[in-house]
């Protein structure tokens, strides 16, 4: 079945990650919708107590759209890394702590990835997942799922982006999505595909949902 249209006004994004909402609002921005934040309605943060990226996304989704009564767009995203079994995967903003800081996340990343014995390229492949669920108030929702590979880089580079951004260098690129501006990370820019995890599932996403806007 195709997905479920989503008509012109308010859209929540449910999200109170400012560096997401950042980037969500600014792929959101040719659609004109009415863009308000989860942060900005003083919606609570729900716990995300699934265990995949689908579930947690459906959790914040399914919440700000029944508290608020309008369709509300969430985005459960990770950085995966294989030699760590896909950690720290759903877990990448609780690696961060309570004062979410992401150097002492992207250190420990890298503690154990030596722990594991990385030594070659080929041991460092990691990967950025982001899946976008928009749910309406009547319980209905989509799914999206966005995925972009490459390799974990040590020491951190660059201070654009937000999170895991100074570590993950995409393959094909030279530079770590720290080191991009927010337009290249989205893979803005003339003849290029969506580059990041959220942009790749937010094309999908407005194929399906914003087509005729
Ligand atoms: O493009 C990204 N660049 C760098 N790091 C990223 C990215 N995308 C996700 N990440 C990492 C950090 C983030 O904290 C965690 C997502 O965790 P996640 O629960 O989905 O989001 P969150 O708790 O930060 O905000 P919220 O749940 O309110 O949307 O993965
Ligand atoms: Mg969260």
């Amino acid at each position: 079945m195709s997905p479920r249209k989503l008509e012109p006004g308010k859209l929540v994004v449910a999200s109170h990650n400012k560096g997401k909402i950042r980037e969500i609002n600014e792929l959101l921005q040719p659609y004109g919708f009415d863009v308000v934040s989860a942060g900005e309605l003083d919606l609570p943060e729900p716990e995300e107590t699934g265990l995949t990226f689908e579930a947690n996304a459906s959790l914040k989704a399914q919440a700000a759209a029944k508290a608020s009564g309008f369709p509300s767009l969430a985005d459960d995203s990770g950085f995966c890394v294989a030699k760590l079994d896909g950690d720290p995967g759903i877990y990448s903003a609780r690696w961060a702590g309570p004062d979410k800081d992401f150097a002492m996340a992207m250190r420990t990343v890298e503690e154990k990835l030596q722990s594991a014995g990385a030594t070659t390229d080929a041991d460092r492949r990691g990967s950025f997942v982001a899946v976008l669920c928009l749910a309406w108030p009547d319980g209905h929702e989509e799914y999206f799922r966005g995925e972009v590979e490459g390799l974990v880089v040590w020491p951190p580079r660059g201070t654009q982006g937000f999170g895991y951004d100074p570590v993950f260098q995409p393959d094909g690129h030279e530079r770590t999505f720290g080191e991009m501006t927010s337009e290249e990370k989205h893979g803005w820019g003339k003849d290029t595909p969506a580059l990041s995890h959220r942009s790749r599932a937010f094309e999908k996403f407005a194929a399906g949902c914003l087509e005729g806007h």
